[in-house]
């Protein structure tokens, strides 16, 4: 499963914490984060962690794509509702882009241990029935467009 982890800065130390204690659970997934974020947690545990931009230069939006495109499986933010962030649009839109999609968001440590244990557990295997359906549906597409193509041009 493809899973993005993100915090603001005064969540930062949390999400180390929370990504040092299901270490053995996230290693076995595809992890993508913000910037700071992901470089922060790669050097402090050694996860292999695709880094966006950082949140406020459009990592958030770059996460977001990809909540669009449903090529995200989870998203877990660990966000400071304390402090103003000048990037809160982007913030917002990502939030809004779960619920869209219907992509499972954490927003804090509770929430994100939930999230966790379930996908140990095998709960989120309907993601992988929406990943074939794509799959499905792009192949019925090429081999559409071959048959238009072989057909006009031989
Ligand atoms: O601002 C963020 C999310 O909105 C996090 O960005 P960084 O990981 O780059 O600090």
């Amino acid at each position: 499963m493809k899973i993005a982890l993100i915090a603001h800065d005064k969540k930062k130390d949390r999400l180390l914490h929370f990504t040092r204690s299901y270490l053995s659970y996230l290693e076995k997934h595809t992890l993508f984060a913000t910037g700071t974020t992901g470089a922060l947690i790669h050097e402090k545990t050694g996860l292999d962690i695709h880094c966006f931009r950082s949140g406020p230069l459009g990592g958030d939006q770059e996460i977001g794509a990809m909540v669009a495109n449903n090529e995200m499986d989870m998203v877990i933010f660990f966000r400071d509702p304390l402090t103003a962030q000048p990037h809160e649009p982007d913030i917002t839109a990502l939030m809004r882009l779960c619920d869209v999609y219907d992509i499972p968001l954490a927003t804090n440590m509770g929430s994100a241990e939930i999230l966790i244990l379930s996908l140990e557990r095998g709960d989120l295997e309907w993601r992988n029935i929406i990943h074939e359906d794509k799959e499905k549906e792009y192949l019925k597409k090429s081999l559409f467009f071959e048959s238009i193509k072989s057909h006009f041009y031989g």
